[in-house]
């Protein structure tokens, strides 16, 4: 099967790879909305295919029982970096799937096969029908979803920092417990079988440890500029 994804025009397709924390959301929104380009947010459909599956029945500790009822959540993504949304079933979940419990077991969920399968062509189709380009974020966007991206950028910053990030979005959060959370994700999703979190090898690394956001938007503007094809 192919996996190339036609653009035109001046479009560019952009794969924004990297743990959690490291700024993939906050960036890729910005840089989008800077230059005009449709946005999408990977790790909320994985989100929401695992808040589906817990609030119907499926037992998330059965890789199994997960696998046959992938196909049945009908998971929708709007793709305007100003407005980003995500339904199941016609339903708003851009609230529900950031709770605790979907963080706590959405690695299991997209560790299945059958669940990357089925997301990997979603993504793949929506980016194909952003004629104008887009950024996708994720884990594995640059190594599988989208491997002839024009940019593929891969972020990083140490886990003290993405600790901080995350737990001064969240009112009195434990900042240690953030810290273990985040690295036995990080574990599970580089660790998994099936398209694991990973640089690939084009991709350009970009620690944020020590730089702003807007250090960082501006990097990555930077990047894209350089790549965008002339119409
Ligand atoms: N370079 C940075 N410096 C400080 N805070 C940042 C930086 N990048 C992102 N943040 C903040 O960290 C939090 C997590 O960022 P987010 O974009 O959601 O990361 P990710 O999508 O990689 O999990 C957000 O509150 C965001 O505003
Ligand atoms: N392309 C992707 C994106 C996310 N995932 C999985 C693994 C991640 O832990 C979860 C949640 O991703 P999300 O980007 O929402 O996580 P953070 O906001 O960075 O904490 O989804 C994935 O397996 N592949």
């Amino acid at each position: 099967m192919s996996t190339t994804v036609e653009t035109a025009g001046s479009s560019v397709i952009v794969a924004i790879d990297g743990p959690s924390g490291t700024g993939k959301s906050s960036t890729s929104k910005a840089v989008a909305a800077k230059l005009g380009l449709s946005y999408l947010d990977t790790g909320a459909q994985y989100r929401a295919i695992t808040w589906w599956m817990l609030n119907n029945g499926v037992d998330v500790g059965d890789p199994v029982e997960i696998a046959h009822a992938a196909a049945r959540p009908v998971i929708v993504s709007g793709t305007d970096p100003t407005a980003p949304t995500i339904t199941v079933d016609g339903e708003d979940a851009s609230g529900p799937i950031r709770t605790q419990e979907v963080t706590s077991k959405v690695s299991a969920v997209s560790a299945v096969p059958e669940v990357r399968a089925l997301i990997t062509r979603l993504q793949r189709s929506i980016a194909a029908d952003a004629t104008g380009g887009i950024v996708v974020e994720g884990r594995d966007i640059g190594t599988t979803v989208l491997p002839d991206a024009d940019l593929k950028i891969f972020l990083t910053a140490s886990p003290e920092a993405r600790a901080a990030r995350r737990s001064g979005e969240v009112k009195g959060s434990d900042l240690a417990a953030t810290r273990e959370a985040l690295i036995k994700r990080d574990a599970a999703d580089s660790g998994r079988a099936t398209s694991p979190l990973a640089k690939a090898d084009d991709a350009i690394e970009v620690d944020t440890t020590e730089l702003t956001l807007h250090q960082v938007i501006e990097c990555v503007v930077t990047l894209v500029e350089e790549k965008r094809v002339p119409a």
